[in-house]
C-alpha cells in the first residue's frame, strides 16, 4: 500500500543542512497499522509530511495507494489526498461547529448531497461511539471525545490509508487506550492501513503490527512488533523496549545487587518460566534468585522478561546460561559483580 524508497529530505544547504529523512526504506502493508517510533526531532513529522504529500522529497520515491506522491500533478495530488486522512494530536477541530458540523465537513467540500451527508454522519457518529453528543462544540468536549471526532472526521471520505501524528499524546492513559481500541476496532472493521508516529512504546505494543525506530533521520530498525521486542537491536530500540517491559526502579534495583551475575530472559507466546527455572535450580549447585519479572502482550503475542542473579562459580553459572539457550530461551547477561 505504501512504499517508500531511498527517501532523503533534506532542509537548508550547506554546512548547516539537516537531513530529517535520511536514506529511508519502508514498505507498508494494506491493512497493517505500522508504527514509527523515535524521539524529538528524529525526523517523524517530516516523514509524516511526505506521506501526505505536505513535503516533497528531495531525492527518493513516496509511492500511496499507486500514486507515486513525490512526483504527480496537483490534481492528481488532490485525488490521492482524498485516499489518505489524518489526526493529530491536538485534534484540528474547528470551534465554531458542532460534533455534526466538524464531522460533515469534508463532505460538505466533497459537494456531498444533504441527505447522503447525514446519513454518513450519523453513521460515523455511531462508528465513533459520541451519540447523544452530536450537538456539542468542541469546547464542550473531553480530550477523548475530542479525539473521536477527529477521527470520524478522517473517515468520512473512505481514506484508505489514515495517518496519526502522536493522536494520544495530549491523552491521560486510560483514554489513550480507549482510542488505542477503537483505532484498532476501525482498523479490522474497515481494513483500513494506518501509520502511526509515536514516541511512546505502549502505544506500538499495544495496537502496532509492524514498527520503524527512528533516530537521526534514520530509520534503525524494522520488523514485527513481536520481534522488536524480543530481540531488539540497536540500543536506542533497548531503551524504548525497556520502557515497556521493565518496571520503573529496575535499573536502581539491579545497580544496588552486590554480587552475581545478573540474566535477562526472554520467554515467547504460551510458555511459562516455571518449568526452565525449576530445571534450573534442580541441575546446578548455584543460587537463583528472581530480582524481576513481567508479561506483555503485543498484537502478535504474549512475551514475558525474568531477569535472574545468578550466585556461584563461573564454570556453573557458565553451564547454567547455556542449558537456558537448549531449553529454547533468549538470555542477555546484564551485569556482573
Ligand atoms: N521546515 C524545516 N526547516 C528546517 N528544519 C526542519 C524543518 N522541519 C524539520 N526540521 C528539522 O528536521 C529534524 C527532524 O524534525 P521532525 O519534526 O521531523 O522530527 P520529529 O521526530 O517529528 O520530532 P518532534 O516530535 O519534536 O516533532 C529536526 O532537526 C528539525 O529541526
Amino acid at each position: 500500500m505504501i512504499q517508500l524508497t531511498d527517501v532523503n529530505k533534506k532542509f537548508g544547504a550547506g554546512a548547516n543542512a539537516i537531513n530529517a529523512v535520511d536514506q529511508v526504506n519502508l514498505d507498508i502493508e494494506e491493512g497493517e497499522i505500522f508504527g514509527i517510533i523515535g524521539y524529538s526531532g528524529a525526523g517523524k513529522s517530516t516523514l509524516i509530511r511526505l506521506l501526505n504529500g505536505l513535503e516533497k522529497p528531495s531525492s527518493g520515491t513516496v509511492t500511496i495507494a499507486g500514486y507515486e506522491m513525490s512526483s504527480v500533478s496537483n490534481k492528481k495530488l488532490r485525488e490521492a489526498r482524498q485516499k489518505i486522512s489524518m489526526i493529530f494530536q491536538h485534534f484540528n477541530l474547528l470551534w465554531s461547529r458542532t460534533v455534526k458540523q466538524n464531522i460533515s465537513f469534508p463532505l460538505e467540500i466533497a459537494g456531498i448531497k444533504k441527505t447522503e451527508r447525514e446519513k454518513k454522519v450519523n453513521e460515523l457518529i455511531e462508528l465513533v461511539g459520541l451519540k447523544g453528543r452530536e450537538n456539542a462544540y468542541p469546547s464542550e468536549l473531553s480530550g477523548g471525545q475530542k479525539q473521536r471526532v477527529g477521527i470520524a472526521r478522517a473517515l468520512a471520505n473512505d481514506p484508505e490509508v489514515l495517518l496519526c501524528d502522536e493522536a494520544t499524546s495530549a491523552l491521560d492513559p486510560e483514554t489513550t487506550d480507549s482510542i488505542l481500541d477503537l483505532l484498532t476496532s476501525i482498523n479490522e472493521r474497515l481494513g483500513l492501513t494506518i501509520v502511526l508516529i509515536t514516541h511512546e512504546m505502549h502505544v506500538i505494543r499495544k495496537i502496532c503490527h509492524q514498527v520503524a525506530v527512528m533516530e537521526a533521520g534514520k530509520v534503525v530498525e524494522t520488523g514485527s512488533v513481536l520481534e522488536v521486542f524480543q530481540s531488539p537491536e540497536a540500543p536506542i530500540t533497548k531503551r524504548f523496549v525497556s520502557q515497556v517491559t521493565e518496571p520503573s526502579g529496575t535499573e536502581q534495583a539491579i545497580a544496588h545487587l552486590p554480587t552475581g551475575t545478573l540474566v535477562k530472559l526472554v520467554f515467547v507466546g504460551e510458555r511459562t518460566e516455571q518449568p526452565v527455572l525449576a530445571s534450573l535450580i534442580r541441575t546446578f549447585p548455584i543460587e537463583v534468585s528472581i530480582v524481576q519479572g513481567n508479561i506483555s502482550h503485543t498484537k502478535g503475542g504474549a512475551y514475558g522478561t525474568l531477569i535472574l542473579q545468578l550466585i556461584g562459580h563461573e564454570k556453573e553459572i557458565e553451564e547454567a546460561i547455556a542449558h537456558l539457550h537448549e531449553q529454547g530461551v533468549r538470555t542477555e547477561v546484564i551485569g556482573n559483580d
